[in-house]
Parts: C-alpha cells; structure tokens; sequence
C-alpha cells in the first residue's frame, strides 16, 4: 500500500513537472490547469490506469510502450531529458517500434534502421503527411508550406518539383557559390579581428559568428542583399523554431477546449510571431518589386530564390497557383529549415574537431596541402577535393543529427510495421538520433571516428536506414547540397586560417557537449574557442 501511495505521489509530481515544461507562456493560465489536473488526476481511480495493460482496440496488435497515464499518457515518461534521449531509454525497453501516447495524441517512435525502413521506405506512401498540430498550422501558412503540405496534395507534389528543378536544383546551389565564397571571406576577417582585439588571447564566440554566416547565406541566397528588419526577422525566427518544438497544451490535447483555454496564450505567441514574420516577408517581396520596377535592366544579376518564385508567379507555368502567401510560406521554409540545420552542423563539427586534436589536425593538414601558398578559398578549389573533410561532416551528422527526430509523420491510413498495427491518424517519429548511435550498426557508436565512413558507402541519399540526416522516402530534405556546399566551405575557411583550441588551456576533453532543447539539437553552451591565425588573410 505503501509503495501504491508513493506511486501515486510520484506520479502527480511528474503531471505537474510536465505541465511546468508544456506550458511556459500563460503562467496564470497554467496554475488554474495545474489544479484542475491534479483534482482530475486524484478523482480517476489512478492505482487502476497505473498497473492496467495496453490493450488493443478491435484486436489490434499495437506497438508495446510504457503504460500511459490518466490525461497526460507518457508525457511523464520524458521528463527530465530530451525528447529523442528519453525516447532511446524508453525504447530499448520497450522496443524499436514503440507507442507513446503524448497528451492525447498517440505516437509511435521507431528506432531501428529495419523500422526506419518499413516507414520511410516500404510505407513511405501511407506515413508522408505531417501532423498539423494547432500550433504548425498557424506557422506553416494552415500547411501551405513545403515542410507541412499534404504529401497528396497538388500544391506540396509541384513545390517539390520546384525545389528539385529550380530552387534547390544544383545549377542554383553552384550560381551562390559567390555568396558562399564572400560569406566565408566575412567569417575569417570576423574571427580574425575579434582575435586581434582580444588581449591577453582569449577565446571568440565561434557559435554566434557561424549563425550570423549562415543567416547571411540563406538571406541573400534567398532574397537577395536587402532585407529590411533582418535583426527582427532572424529573432521571430528563432521564436517560430521555439514553438514548433511542440509539447504545447493545445497540440497534447488537440480536441479539447479546456487545453485551447488554458493554452490560449502559446497560441497567441505563435499567432503574433507568425504575423510578425510573414509582414518582413510581405516587406522583403514589396521592395524587390519596386526595385525591379525602378529598373529594367537585370544585367548579369543572379537570380535569387524569390527572382524565381516572382517570375513564376507572373508567367504561370505550374500545376498550383502560387499565391502571394504561398510565396512567403516558401521562402519561410527556406529560412527555417535551412538556417539553424547548417549552423548546428557546422558548430558540432568545429566541437567535436577541437576534441578529437588528432582529428583536427589530419581535416587541418588536407585542407591547408591542398590549398597550399593561396591567401584564400575558392570554392572551386575545395569541391569535392577535401574528402576527409566530407567523411568529418558526416561523422558529425552521425552523432549530432540537427534534426534528431527528423519532423514528424503522420499515418494517412492504418499500416502494419513489422508486425505491429499503427491506426490511421498515428503520428510517427523515426529517432534518428538513436539510429546513428546504435552500437549493432555502428561500432563503439559514441565515439567520433570520421574513418569509419571512409569506404564511402554510407550517403545522405535517405537510402542508408542506419544514417538519416536528412530523413528518407518523398519526404526527405531538399535542401541537403546546398546546406552540405554552405558548412564545407565554412569548415574548409575556419580550418586553413586558423589553429582551434579551447581557452585558458582547458582539456579538449572538457569541453561542454550537452544539447538543448528544441525541435534541433543545437548545443547548449555557446561555443568558445580561441583562435590563432596560421595562414594570412587576403584583405
Ligand atoms: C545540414 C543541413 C540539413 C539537414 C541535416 C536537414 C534535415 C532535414 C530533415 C531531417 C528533414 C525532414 C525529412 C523527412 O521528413 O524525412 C528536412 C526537411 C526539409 N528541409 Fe532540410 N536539412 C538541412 C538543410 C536544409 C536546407 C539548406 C534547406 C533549404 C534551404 C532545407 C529545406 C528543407 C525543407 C523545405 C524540408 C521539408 C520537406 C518536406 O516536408 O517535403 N533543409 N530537412
């Protein structure tokens, strides 16, 4: 009886513990639910729910998984560690085809490369739409985006199409190699003057000057030199990734009023931050209009992502009419999708560099022989010519995925995976955190050994289940060459000017590698490094 109480007090510090996590923008709102769920929790016969068994419904062979809880289900379940981690503990219990169930919202999370297939191979067809949570729908324009579009629908089939042919095509990732090559150049100087400054040495903050370099690709490459209210738009930005992070009141407990109620305050922010962006891109569209009407001589200029959208929109030519918010929700997904994923990857790479000093020094000598006597990097010269660099990157991707979870799926009907019955309307998530770091695929899998991708098997085609960066089936990334071509020449820039070490002498070994919370596993600690020039730098 004894422990019973204790189960049960437990298990109401953990409903509560929950709620802290899952609702931090309406904190009145939040105490009244705090209590109203604890009575609820207190009126259910909880010891009953606590010990029952999973049952199927209509005979269903469903996914084993943790019992779920009165109202909050699993929640409990990822307390006090990150989604992917929790899910990785729970699973290797449970099994690599696992059914949570989050708020009210069952989730199937498969974490094996064999599961992985079945979902993103065998089924890719039934398991390609995204959940549409309150919150996504009001970021991704009610799912007018890419990244949330119906996978059945015309309009997401014809954008795709445009993203392989036009957006994201590799004649356009090559026509930015200028801007990547200038990005780069900026870089160095940044690091370079910042070192200068520092007296007696000290370290330079290597993460926020990745960000700002990769904001800055993706700005101009997007839309060119002019952006007005950049610094605002990067930090709405920032809130919208914040949001889609999920596990708010109204996305758990979709159906019901009380969690709109209650939640009306994160569903304020995201509408407030949606509006706020899509206005600097409304902005951004009307001054490249005025400023193609002011002109009509386009001289050799490149065309950016949105020349492209705006000429598509006034010459037709696809299968969807691309609306003027349909534009602004693509050029969204290209901000966020493609921003924060090549910065993480590039800040982990330069993380787990200065940890592994041999490492280090093996991508420092290939970069710096090949480049040897120049007083800069040309993409040109660097492309395709740094392989240990490639299998670094992709080392790093191994082990710190931006995505971890990738983005979420949902079952547009019932599907059977690996014997186990996933009911139409499931949302999956594919750990790829957990695949990458599984010793059976992967041995001493925690370790950072770039060589083990040196037979060049492994790609980031999605057709690896054991290596899922960038998801797999139709649904995978688009943008993978332009983001790899943005974090090889920044990598390549960082590693030719400049020897990397951790200030004040610390251990390598020392170096703080947590992650932090949010739909990408960016780290935790801002990276700090200090810098010493080692090959000039072309002014
Ligand atoms: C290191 C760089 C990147 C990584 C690791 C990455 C990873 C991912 C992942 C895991 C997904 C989900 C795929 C799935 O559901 O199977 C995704 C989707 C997407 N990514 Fe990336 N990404 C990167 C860079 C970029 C860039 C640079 C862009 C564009 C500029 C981009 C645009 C998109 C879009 C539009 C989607 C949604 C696709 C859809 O739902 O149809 N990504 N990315």
């Amino acid at each position: 009886m004894i422990s019973i109480r204790a189960h049960l007090r437990r298990s109401k510090n953990q409903v509560f513990a929950f709620l802290v996590m899952a609702e931090t923008t309406a904190p009145s709102a939040f105490y009244t639910l705090l209590c109203l769920v604890g009575s609820i929790i207190l009126l259910l016969k909880l010891t009953k729910a606590v010990f029952s068994k999973r049952r199927g419904a209509a005979g269903l062979n469903l996914p084993p998984g943790p019992c779920p809880l009165p109202v909050i289900g699993n929640m409990h379940s990822l307390l006090g560690a990150l989604p992917h981690h929790a899910m990785r503990r729970l699973a290797r219990r449970h099994g690599a085809v696992m059914l949570l169930r989050l708020g009210h919202v069952p989730t199937v999370v498969v974490s094996s490369p064999e599961a992985a297939r079945e979902v993103l191979k065998t089924h890719d067809a039934v398991v390609s739409d995204r959940p549409l949570y309150v919150t996504a729908n009001i970021l991704s324009y009610g799912g007018q985006n890419i990244a949330f579009a119906p996978s059945g629908s015309r309009q997401w089939k014809e954008l795709r199409r445009l993203c392989a042919t036009e957006l994201l095509s590799p004649k356009r990732v090559l026509s930015f190699r200028p801007i990547r090559e200038e990005a780069a150049a900026g870089l160095v100087r940044s690091v370079a003057a910042a070192a200068a400054s520092l007296s007696p040495p000290s370290a330079v903050n290597l993460s926020e000057m990745i960000k700002v370099l990769m904001n800055d690709v993706l700005m101009r490459c997007a839309v060119g030199d002019t952006c007005p209210m950049r610094e605002e738009f990067m930090a709405g930005l920032d809130e919208v990734l914040r949001l889609l992070a999920g596990f708010n009141l109204v996305d758990l407990f979709p159906g019901s009023r009380l969690a709109r109620t209650l939640g009306a305050g994160s569903l304020r922010a995201a509408r407030e931050v949606h509006e706020r962006v899509n206005r600097i891109v409304l902005a951004i569209i009307q001054v490249l209009r005025e400023s193609k009407q002011g002109s009509n001589d386009d001289g050799d200029r490149r065309d950016d992502i949105l020349d492209v959208l705006l000429r598509l929109q006034r010459d037709g030519g696809l299968d969807t009419v691309l609306t003027t918010q349909v534009v602004c929700a693509v050029l969204f997904d290209v901000f966020a999708a493609g921003s924060e994923t090549t910065a993480t990857t590039t800040i982990w790479v330069m993380s787990e560099l200065v940890r592994n000093p041999a490492v280090m020094q093996r991508a420092q000598s290939e970069v710096r022989q090949l480049l040897q006597g120049k007083t800069g990097v040309a993409e040109a010269d660097v492309h395709g010519r740094l392989p240990y660099l490639q299998m670094v990157i992709k080392e790093t991707l191994r082990l710190h995925p931006p995505l971890p979870l990738i983005l979420p799926r949902s079952c547009s009907e019932s599907v059977n995976i690996l014997g186990y019955d996933i009911p139409k309307g499931t949302t999956v998530f594919v750990n790829a955190w957990a695949i990458g770091r599984d010793d059976k695929s992967w041995p001493d899998a925690e370790e950072f050994r770039p060589e083990r991708f040196e037979d060049g098997t492994v790609d980031f085609s999605g057709t690896d289940f054991r290596f899922l960066p960038g998801g797999g089936g139709r649904r995978m990334c688009p943008g993978l060459t332009f983001g790899f071509a943005n974090i090889e020449i920044a990598l390549a820039s960082l590693l030719y000017h400049f020897n990397w070490k951790l200030p004040n002498g610390a251990n390598p070994c020392e170096l703080d590698m947590t992650e932090a919370y949010g739909i990408t596993a960016r780290r935790k600690t801002e990276l700090l490094l200090q810098a010493t020039p080692f090959v000039p730098i072309d002014q």
